[in-house]
């Protein structure tokens, strides 16, 4: 098995180290949610403090055109693109992601006239669920619905000439589990359908290439680091921008929006799809982040996500074998496969992650019964993952579920 001392070696020769150092990590904490919330950037406090300050404390509104407020959807969107192979004005940074994947749907729904079913993970994230269920509700839509699961009705079987788009997460957020996107994308476009990617777990931890698809959408606080709920982000493909229509079409996503016509007029392009006054705070903070992004390269950041993972699937195995753990390993031993995360079942998973946590190693509990590590590569170093695996071996040793402590839940889990 491999020591402690030949991760620190691995570690030497990391060629994204020196990023570890631009964010701030808690002492003695091994932070295993970059999949949930990302760490914070150094860079970021200075960067709202001086839009607090300056932009807003000295400039007041001056600096919707002066700072650039007016424009930053699109000049946050411009910098999110090349990390999901997009180009410039095809992405827009604003909203929440439930709230891009309703406007994605609704948009992507009217170019399909005619047909009148939205296909939808019975796996997925709950909101991208829950806002297909609502739109299928209100629109008179027919919700169609594949799982990852065995015996799970699969794509191609659900896919048929009444089908008029497709709503899948690229890594499933449970199991970790990676669609091949351009061939899942090219099988859709062959049944006539609209292809809409909801990148949430990929972006940040991978390259990731929109390619041929039609409507993409994911969040930046994950593995983007731009803090608890910042702008999303919605990728339109150039070849429908004119044409389509945004179900929430507010003033900022008017052609004229300071001539307050009383009638909408789309603007040109992505645009059309920003609604209402942005959150200029939030967006001060994502910028700082992709002020890092934009150094990354990725194809590395994928080389040592997976170098990670593996690494930590080894010693589990190693250490903390199913047949003395219980540890069901459910995310695909394939690294082509794979995303950012290692996910494992155990019946006890929940008193498990909170023990974790006491010990310094933040992991989270995901329903049903599975205890999920995200390996953000950016920040983490080959020496967390030792510590990680070894601090999960002991921890299930020591039976938390016995403890009444770590079997109460919290809100957020
Ligand atoms: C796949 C996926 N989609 C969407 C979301 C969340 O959407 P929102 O940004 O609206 O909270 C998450 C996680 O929070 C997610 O994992
Ligand atoms: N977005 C979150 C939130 O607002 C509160 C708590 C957690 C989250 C998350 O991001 C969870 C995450 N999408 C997941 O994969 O479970």
């Amino acid at each position: 098995m491999i020591t402690r001392a030949e991760c620190e070696s691995l570690d030497d020769k990391d060629p994204l180290r020196a990023f570890r150092d631009e964010f701030r990590l808690p002492p003695g904490v091994v932070y295993l949610l970059g999949n949930s919330l990302g760490a914070l950037p150094k860079r970021t406090p200075e960067r709202v403090a001086h839009t607090v300050e300056t932009e807003w404390g000295r400039d007041l509104t001056a600096s919707w055109n002066k700072a650039g407020w007016w424009d930053l959807p699109q000049t946050t969107g411009d910098r999110i693109a090349p990390l999901i192979g997009a180009g410039p004005g095809q992405v827009i940074a604003g909203d929440s992601t439930s709230v891009n994947i309703f406007k994605a749907v609704s948009a992507a729904l009217p170019l399909r006239p005619g047909r009148r079913v939205i296909v939808s993970d019975l796996d997925n994230f709950s909101t991208d669920r829950y806002v297909v269920e609502g739109i299928a509700k209100t629109m008179g839509y027919e919700v169609r619905e594949i799982g990852w699961g065995e015996g799970a009705p699969g794509l191609d079987e659900a896919l048929g000439d009444d089908v008029a788009c497709v709503l899948l997460s690229h890594v499933d957020y449970r199991t970790g589990a990676r669609h091949d996107m351009a061939s899942v994308t090219a099988r859709v476009h062959a049944a006539g359908a609209i292809m809409i990617w909801d990148l949430c777990h990929s972006a940040g931890a991978m390259p990731v290439d929109v390619g041929e698809a039609d409507f993409a959408v994911g969040c930046t606080y994950k593995y983007l680091n731009g803090g608890p709920g910042a702008p999303a982000y919605l990728y339109v493909a150039p070849r429908h921008q004119e044409v389509v229509q945004n179900a929430i079409c507010g003033w900022h996503g008017h052609a004229a929006p300071f001539a307050f016509e009383p009638y909408y007029r789309p603007a040109a392009g992505v645009r059309r799809f920003a609604t209402g006054s942005p959150p200029v705070l939030a967006y001060a903070a994502l910028n700082a982040s992709l002020d890092i992004w934009e150094r990354v390269d990725l194809e590395r950041l994928r080389e040592k996500s997976l170098a990670l993972t593996s690494l930590f699937i080894e010693l589990v195995d190693e250490l903390a074998p199913a047949s003395r753990s219980g540890l069901t390993l459910v995310t695909p031993r394939d690294p082509e496969r794979r995303g950012s995360q290692v996910s494992y079942r155990h019946p006890e998973g929940y008193p498990i992650v909170r023990a974790l946590a006491d010990r310094g190693v933040i992991a989270d509990y995901r329903e049903p019964e599975l205890v999920r590590f995200g390996f953000a590569a950016l920040y983490l170093r080959h020496v967390d993952v030792y510590d990680a695996a070894t601090a999960l071996a002991e921890v299930i040793e020591s039976e938390p579920w016995r403890d009444e402590r770590y079997r109460q839940r919290l809100t957020v889990t």
